[in-house]
């Protein structure tokens, strides 16, 4: 190679690099970053479990915070509890305040969220859809009243309180400020025995969150969906009460978060800016398996998950099966 064969390949691979580099020198930087500090954050299902755990990390960050739920006397219990939580010294007097809906109705859902804009004289910059949990049993135990009432709980009520908000933002000084975020589960990426209502209303919250995500793009407007596995909460408690003991053995392998954890890692993810956010290995190999068109969180590493998922997947589905064929070879001997 002469030396102007040289020199021409080094401009051309010099021109690669300058090429790959300059956008992430010149990235476009985002004006707004997650930060709760005097942002009004409204939460629904805050009155316990992940919900208030995510009030009381939010409320120690400077929000002021609504949470919405029935119950009045665990709502005033609840914020109470976010109060003694507020940031000392923090210069603005932080408000937490609550209102009692059912939001699986969408009028309660609209007036809530108007009625707290109201009552904290702020407009709602973070709204955190957590209100929902299961009621797991085997389908064909199950009522037709189930299957309506696991989609009202876990997706009407999300959706309602989706589309208030959303009216709202785009009311709001600066709607690109504003994020929504959902609470799925994995159960809303794939799903086992025992969960067929749940899970068919956790996959609806996925495909909500999912079209937003990209039609709010249009305002700036951020959404995050958030995929934990069990988190030991009261809602947890109670429905391992009616828990097939199917249902508990094949979930067995996942090992479960307290409430505060999943709201760490939660708000962790928002703050990396995530869309899709898992909890943890076993989260993250399926929500990559099973991520479709949307963002990856770490291009590379999602690729991995997603290879590894692939693998481990497919044993874990085919040891789970056969659980259920030597349910089926129980259930005939039993009969005999
Ligand atoms: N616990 C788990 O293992 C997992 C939970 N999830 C999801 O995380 C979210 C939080 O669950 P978890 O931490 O267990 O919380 P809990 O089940 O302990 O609490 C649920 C909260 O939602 C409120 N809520 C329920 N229904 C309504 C309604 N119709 N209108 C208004 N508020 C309502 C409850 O208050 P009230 O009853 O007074 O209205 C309560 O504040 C849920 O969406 C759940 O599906 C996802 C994966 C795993
Ligand atoms: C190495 C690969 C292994 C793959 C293992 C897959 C294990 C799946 C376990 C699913 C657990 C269900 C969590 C959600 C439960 C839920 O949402 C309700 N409890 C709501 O309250």
């Amino acid at each position: 190679m002469d030396s102007q064969q040289t020199v021409v390949l080094s401009i051309l691979f010099g021109s690669c690099i300058l090429l790959i580099l300059t956008p992430m020198v010149f990235k476009k930087r985002t004006k707004w970053t997650f930060d709760a500090h005097n942002k009004h954050v409204y939460i629904t299902g805050g009155s316990q479990g992940t919900g208030l755990a995510l009030a009381k990390r939010l409320a120690r960050q400077g929000a002021h915070v609504t949470i919405v739920a029935r119950s009045v006397s665990k709502l005033e219990s609840a914020t109470a509890e976010i109060g003694g939580c507020v940031a000392s010294g923090s210069g603005n007097e932080q408000l937490v305040k609550y209102q009692s809906a059912d939001l699986r109705n969408a009028k309660e859902a609209a007036r809530a969220l108007a009625d707290a804009e109201k009552a904290m004289g702020k407009k709602v910059d973070y709204v955190f859809l957590c209100a929902g949990g299961a009621k797991p049993g085997l389908f064909a135990e199950q009522t037709a009243e189930d299957l309506q009432q696991e989609m009202e709980k876990d997706y009407l009520t999300a959706a309602f309180t989706a589309h208030a908000a959303v009216q709202s933002f785009l009311k709001h000084p600066h709607p690109a400020a504003c994020r929504l975020v959902f609470v799925s589960s994995i159960c809303g990426i794939m799903g086992l025995t025992g969960y067929a209502g749940y899970a068919a209303a956790k996959f609806a919250v996925r495909g909500l969150a999912e079209s937003l995500r990209m039609e709010l793009l249009m305002y700036g407007i951020r959404v995050h969906i958030f995929f934990p596995g069990t988190i030991y909460s009261p809602g947890f408690e109670e429905e391992n009460k009616t828990k097939p003991a199917i249902t508990k053995l094949l979930e067995e392998s996942d090992e479960g978060v307290t409430p505060d954890k999943a709201a760490e890692i939660l708000v962790r993810g928002i703050e990396r800016e995530e869309y899709a956010i898992a909890c943890d290995l076993t989260g993250n190999l399926i929500r990559s398996l099973t991520k479709g068109a949307t963002p990856a969180n770490r291009t590379i590493l999602d690729g991995l998950y997603a290879c590894v998922g692939w693998f481990a997947l497919s044993i874990w589905r085919r040891n789970a099966d056969k659980v259920m064929v030597g349910e089926r070879h129980r259930m005939a001997a039993a009969r005999t």
